[in-house]
């Protein structure tokens, strides 16, 4: 399949599918079925989408978050706080890191958090749980950005890690995955061929990176897995993954999930990094 070229039928019907607000994925996983090899229609579909964005030339990369990993260094010092580097990949860039929460960080953000689910689920309750988002089974709540002491320190840390300014931040988001409970394959970036998303963008640009931080440890199941490069990360209480996309384009390989939880609940806190500031 090495001599496939990207045909102009193929450019009309990428065109076509997206306007119709089919997502790059869906999009990239449909050329694949019918023949096409992975990287051809990856090409096919960036080339395209970024020429209806409008850019003559592909897509600019952005800066994006990033450890001071220089030496390979196997812990990194924050101000408050050794973290341990477990892992490190390059395509997609994923970081695991090991230890950077404490375990009463962690008890004490599922303390704050657990009510305000409890409340939103109340609220679902009400109008006939209509709303149930079937590729995200778990509860959810954000934080306000600084909202408690605990909070802000969580964040000055991350952004030391990573080396992005906490304006930069959106507020945490912790989510609870009961038993069966999963997050299907998606990437965190806003889906440039979506309608919705020019409005999204207008609040602190486009996603660039993601930490998602392990607040316990499942008894069974619940990996983060990125599916494209056959990598799982184990939820361990305290430990985190990092990851970036410099693009808002599946060539990144950051197409991730949770795989379902098998026993117990899973527990994590997200936070999701912006090109610009997210006042
Ligand atoms: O629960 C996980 O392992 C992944 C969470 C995630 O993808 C997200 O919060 O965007
Ligand atoms: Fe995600």
């Amino acid at each position: 399949m090495s001599s496939q070229t990207v045909t102009a039928e193929l450019r009309r019907w990428i065109l076509s599918q997206a306007q119709a607000g089919c997502r790059s994925e869906d999009l990239l996983a449909s050329m694949m079925r019918s023949g096409w090899s992975e990287d051809v229609a990856l090409a096919a579909l960036e080339a395209t989408l970024a020429e209806r964005a409008g850019a003559a030339a592909p897509l600019a990369a952005a800066a994006v978050p990033e450890p001071a990993l220089d030496g390979a260094p196997n812990r990194l010092h924050t101000l408050d706080r050794e973290v341990r580097v477990l892992a490190v990949m390059s395509l997609p860039r994923v970081v695991v890191f090991g230890g950077l929460l404490s375990d009463e960080e962690c008890d004490e953000l599922v303390a704050l958090a657990r009510p305000r689910l409890a409340r939103s689920e109340t609220v679902d309750n009400s109008t006939g749980g209509s709303e149930v988002n079937a590729a995200r089974t778990s509860d959810g709540m954000f934080f306000e950005r600084g909202e408690k002491p605990l909070i802000e320190r969580i964040e000055r840390r991350i952004a030391e890690l990573v080396r992005w300014p906490v304006e930069r931040g959106e507020g945490l988001q912790v989510l609870r995955y009961r038993p069966g409970a999963q997050y299907k394959p998606h990437h965190d970036f806003f889906d440039p061929a979506h309608p919705g998303t020019a409005n999204i963008l207008r609040r602190g640009g486009q996603r660039v990176g993601t930490v998602v931080m392990y607040l316990n440890t499942p008894a069974g199941g619940g990996a983060t897995t990125f599916p494209e490069v056959g990598l799982e990360v184990q939820p361990v209480k305290g430990n985190a993954v990092f990851f970036s996309y410099e693009r808002p384009l599946a060539s990144t390989r950051t197409l991730h999930g949770g795989a379902p939880v098998l026993d117990g609940e899973k527990w994590v806190a997200t936070k999701w990094m912006r090109e610009g500031v997210f006042a």
